[in-house]
């Protein structure tokens, strides 16, 4: 037994050091050691695993340049962290909350097994600008609804300012040396296999994206100096880099949203941009409070007679949908870049998951496992409440009957096409707007670009029939 009481700083959703006030709370109590568990049977998505990879490495780095280490283990997370506990002769364990149903079950059981053997557990509030239990109606309730919700976050006025990165976290780190016992139960990175390399799909990911804390900072300063300015005008637009690309930033707990807020905050509020750009970080937190009080809001309609919906099976239309070989320009550009970037633009999201839950009348959890696979964002919270969004069954949700029309989806938010045009160059010889219906031009033989999957008007009448008849 080592003949200091350190303190286990368990990072999960949380991975930086600015801001985590979880970290901040083990500094103050004296030596830390770090820890993150891959639980191997909790599932993940591929570009997920991807960027997890990422941001371990980019989080040890830190840590080692500080004379720490990120300590990696495998296995069920209680039962990791008792064993490191004991081997430790930790004092306690510090962490960020987590909303989502079973990690809040775990934690809970983990918290109590802690307890129970001595030690003290403290959960933090770190990666939402507010706590969902914060924000309540005037009755005590939860909102279902976001505009009176973010109305009350408002209210509430500006959020905690962000916490520096902890004062003495490298004297904590060192006064806290990783015994043997421990390092020998300590798997390496690769151990884990989260990056595949058989065969190796992810050339297209690391020509995007850069895990880790510091690249995150800097794409938050970045754009709040170049890109938010006009950010309301052009954040439905595609082909234009308008958006942050905040979001895995923001999963992974690169940054946190708070400073992400404060950093808007400190170029003024006042303005059309900011005040556009703050309200869609509060849809975030208002997924996490859906969740919170939902937690099967990944598996059920929130509007219980969704449930009776006669959503059809057909693997090869879902197929083609994955793949991008729809015959929908828009759609099949919004498929690709997914596929190649781990990423889709939100207009683009929105359009993709109208024409599968509507046009193809596939269930919308279908096309929820898939981005949940594929995308490098994919969040327990932000990607089923923005499925049941657009699907029509969330509670604040767009109707069922709202269905988007991809040609003048394209022709409003690609005017040029130059999205498209990115993306599907099989037709990029077309002119203008020409290129959201390529069925009507003489395109040569052997272009390869497929007709139209489904009839436009036709798939609309059975999406409403289907849905007049709950
Ligand atoms: C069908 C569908 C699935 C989605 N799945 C996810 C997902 O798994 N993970 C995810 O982070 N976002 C998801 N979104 C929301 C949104 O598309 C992305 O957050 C956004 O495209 C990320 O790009 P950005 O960081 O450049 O956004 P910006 O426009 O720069 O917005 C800033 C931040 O606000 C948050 N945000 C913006 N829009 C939303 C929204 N509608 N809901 C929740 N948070 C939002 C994100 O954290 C984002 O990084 C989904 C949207 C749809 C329509």
């Amino acid at each position: 037994m080592p003949d200091y009481a350190p303190t286990i700083m368990w990072f999960r959703d949380d991975l930086r050091l600015a801001d985590n006030p979880a970290l901040s709370a083990a500094v103050a109590a004296g030596p830390v050691v770090c820890v993150y568990i891959h639980d191997p049977a909790l599932k993940r998505g591929g570009a997920e695993k991807w960027w997890l990879h990422g941001a371990l490495e980019a989080l040890d780095a830190d840590l080692r340049a500080r004379g720490g280490q990120l300590c990696l283990m495998a296995g069920a997370e209680q039962d990791c962290l008792t064993w490191l506990a004991h081997a430790l002769g930790a004092r306690g364990v510090e962490w960020n909350r987590r909303y989502a149903g079973p990690a809040r079950t775990r934690d809970a059981a983990i918290k109590t097994a802690l307890k129970a053997g001595g030690l003290t557990a403290q959960s933090h509030p770190g990666n939402m600008l507010h706590e969902p239990w914060q924000v309540r109606t005037k009755q005590g309730g939860a909102f279902r609804v976001f505009t009176p919700w973010w109305r009350a976050v408002q209210a509430m006025g500006t959020p905690l300012p962000p916490l520096p990165v902890p004062h003495g976290l490298n004297a904590a780190l060192a006064a806290a040396p990783v015994p043997d016992a421990v390092t020998e139960r300590l798997v390496k990175l690769a151990d884990l296999s989260l990056r595949s390399t058989t065969p190796d799909w992810a050339a297209g990911l690391r020509a995007t994206w850069q895990p880790g804390e510091a690249a995150a900072r800097e794409r938050l300063d970045t754009f709040v100096a170049e890109r938010l300015p006009g950010y309301a005008a052009t954040r439905d637009l595609p082909a234009q880099p308008a958006t942050s690309g905040l979001s895995p930033c923001l999963r992974f707990g690169h940054v946190s949203p708070r400073q992400v807020w404060h950093a808007v905050e400190a170029r003024g509020t006042g303005d059309r941009d900011s005040a556009s750009f703050l309200s869609e970080l509060g849809w975030r937190d208002f997924a996490h409070s859906t969740l919170f009080e939902f937690p099967d809001m990944a598996t059920r309609s929130l509007r219980p007679e969704f449930d009776a919906m006669p959503w059809r099976t057909d693997p090869a239309g879902l197929r083609a949908w994955q793949r991008g070989r729809t015959g929908y320009p828009i759609i099949d550009a919004g498929m690709r870049e997914l596929w190649h970037t781990g990423c889709m633009h939100n207009r683009v999201r929105m359009i993709v998951a109208s024409f599968l839950t509507k046009h193809l009348l596939l269930d919308w959890r279908v096309g929820e496992q898939w981005f949940a696979d594929t995308l490098v964002d994919a969040d327990v919270a932000s990607n089923p409440f923005n499925w049941q969004w657009v699907a029509g069954c969330g509670l604040d949700a767009a109707p069922y009957f709202r269905i988007f029309n991809p040609v003048l989806q394209g022709e409003k938010f690609d005017p040029e096409g130059a999205y498209v045009r990115h993306w599907v160059p099989e037709i990029a010889r077309l002119p203008g707007r020409a290129i959201h219906t390529p069925w009507k031009a003489d395109l040569p033989a052997g272009t390869g670009y497929p007709m139209p999957m489904v009839d436009l008007a036709g798939g609309r009448a059975r999406a409403l029939a289907a849905w007049k008849a709950l």
